[in-house]
């Protein structure tokens, strides 16, 4: 399988290629040349399988030669593993026809784990392989960043340089990366947005001497894998709802636009999704792009679900690039006039084709609350802010035909964010036992201005410390 980028100027590569690349030279995001497409009569054959085999199934077609089948499923079987649920993904039933997919029983309690975990074996294996040596660069609103240091952290071949919004993650999640003291990995406080984070992390991939110099690499969602590690989960709810042989909705909390563009790259496979709806809180320019082709930058306002604190939403590139039918110029022509005039010019024709698929919904803090009280009163649910915004999303916007399924991806656990929790419902989640301790342990990061000159010589220092 070789891989484009979305900007047409940068050389193909193949998945390993594309896995230690993260961004393309261009600035392009990379996607495979072509969709694997799976009959009727092969996703049903996929029908019950555990977790970390259906992962290796339909991951493997992506990674094509770079990885042989049985590597890969050693892989996912050792990834997934340490999962606190045996089912690794459970589908808990919310009312009639509304099930919340569960994607937080991995290690740092946010569905980042169920690539990251997968993630991190996948570079071990290719810098054995090729005996290198990367730095990996990220950007976080919150939950990135603790599941990419918890993959990565003490390995011999890796650093890792987090970046994430000062004073705007929950304190939890701040935790869960300052506290870990791995010689390999450094944690930066910006003093910005998530936005400003992940611009840092982009200049740096775009600074070509740099990146050589670093070798660096990525575990942001511009990574393809991260991506692709991404979509069995939806096609092991589908599966489990009867798809091919009934359609299904899929509601999202969408921040960055990495797992929604995983579930539909799930569609692309031949899958039956029938809608895509993405939940955002008051950062809503998806929202309102889907509601009147108005994708302009505004600036991230703090929320209660500020894993979704975004407004630039970096995987919208890659559905742009296939709505504009994968001409790569014309994507990198719209791209720039973003950048340079802080609007996206999506052509009508594009947009209306985005609007048949995808629907968009915003709910603002207090909305938020209401729909934490409302799941807890009515379904007995606990659940975080930002699996709310998806079941509000859900409940506002399925499809007429009340036979199809909506699935929403609970995307965290609410022990991540015990203020919004017990505003909304007056009890506090308890963190699960081997985190009970979090708020003693000690906690390691450097502030920064989010200037490029300043974080380079920083990741620098950390990368050459011994
Ligand atoms: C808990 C949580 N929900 C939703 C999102 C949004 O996901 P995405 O950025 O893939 O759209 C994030 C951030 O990735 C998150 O951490
Ligand atoms: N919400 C994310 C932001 C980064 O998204 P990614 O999917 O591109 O890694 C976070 O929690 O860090």
């Amino acid at each position: 399988m070789q891989y484009l980028s979305t900007r047409g100027e940068a050389a193909p590569r193949d998945f390993e290629g594309v896995l230690l690349a993260g961004l393309a030279e261009d600035g392009g995001l990379f996607l495979p040349e072509s969709w694997p497409s799976l009959s009727a009569a092969e996703w049903r054959g996929l029908r019950g399988l555990p977790y970390a085999e259906l992962a290796a199934r339909l991951i493997h077609p992506f990674a094509g030669e770079s990885l042989s089948f049985e590597t890969l499923r050693r892989m996912t079987g050792e990834a997934y593993a340490g999962f606190g649920h045996p089912a690794i993904a459970p589908l808990v039933q919310l009312d009639a026809r509304c099930f919340a997919l569960e994607l937080f029983h991995g290690p740092t309690l946010a569905f980042k784990d169920m690539a990251m975990q997968l993630l991190g074996r996948l570079f071990d294996h290719a810098l054995a392989q090729r005996g290198e040596r990367i730095t990996i660069v990220g950007a976080t609103s919150g939950d990135t960043g603790s599941a990419a240091i918890e993959a990565c952290r003490d390995r011999s071949a890796i650093d890792l340089v987090m970046l994430h919004p000062e004073g705007r993650t929950s304190e939890v999640q701040r935790r869960q990366m300052t506290t870990v003291l791995s010689p390999n990995v450094a944690n930066l406080a910006i003093q910005g947005s998530f936005d400003d984070c992940q611009d840092l992390v982009k200049a740096m991939f775009n600074d070509a001497p740099f990146r050589l110099e670093m070798r660096l690499a990525a575990v942001n969602s511009i990574n393809w894998a991260r991506v692709a590690a991404q979509i069995p989960y939806y096609a092991h709810a589908a599966l489990a709802l009867g798809a091919p042989d009934r359609p299904v909705a899929f509601s999202v909390p969408t921040g960055n636009f990495g797992n929604v563009l995983a579930a539909w790259a799930v569609r692309q496979m031949g899958l039956p999704v029938e809608r895509l709806i993405i939940g955002a809180n008051r950062n809503n320019i998806l929202a309102r792009f889907l509601a009147s082709n108005d994708m302009s930058m505004r600036p991230v306002e703090p929320s209660l679900s500020p894993s979704m604190d975004i407004q630039v939403s970096s995987n919208f590139e890659r559905l742009l690039f296939e709505l504009l039918g994968r001409d790569g110029a014309a994507t990198a022509a719209v791209m720039g006039r973003f950048r340079a005039e802080g609007r996206m010019p999506v052509p009508d024709a594009a947009w209306r084709e985005a609007t048949g698929l995808f629907h968009g919904f915003t709910l603002d803090d207090a909305g938020t609350l209401g729909e934490i009280r409302h799941l807890w009163q009515a379904a007995g649910y606990l659940a975080d802010p930002h699996t709310a915004i998806g079941t509000a999303a859900a409940r506002a916007l399925a499809p007429e035909d009340r036979s199809i399924p909506v699935v929403v991806a609970a995307t965290a656990h609410p022990a991540k964010f015990p203020d919004a929790v017990e505003a909304a419902i007056g009890l506090r989640p308890p963190l699960p036992p081997r985190l009970a301790d979090l708020y003693e342990r000690e906690e390691r990061y450097s502030i920064a201005t989010p200037d490029l000159g300043t974080v380079e010589a920083l990741v620098r220092s950390h990368a050459r410390r011994n």
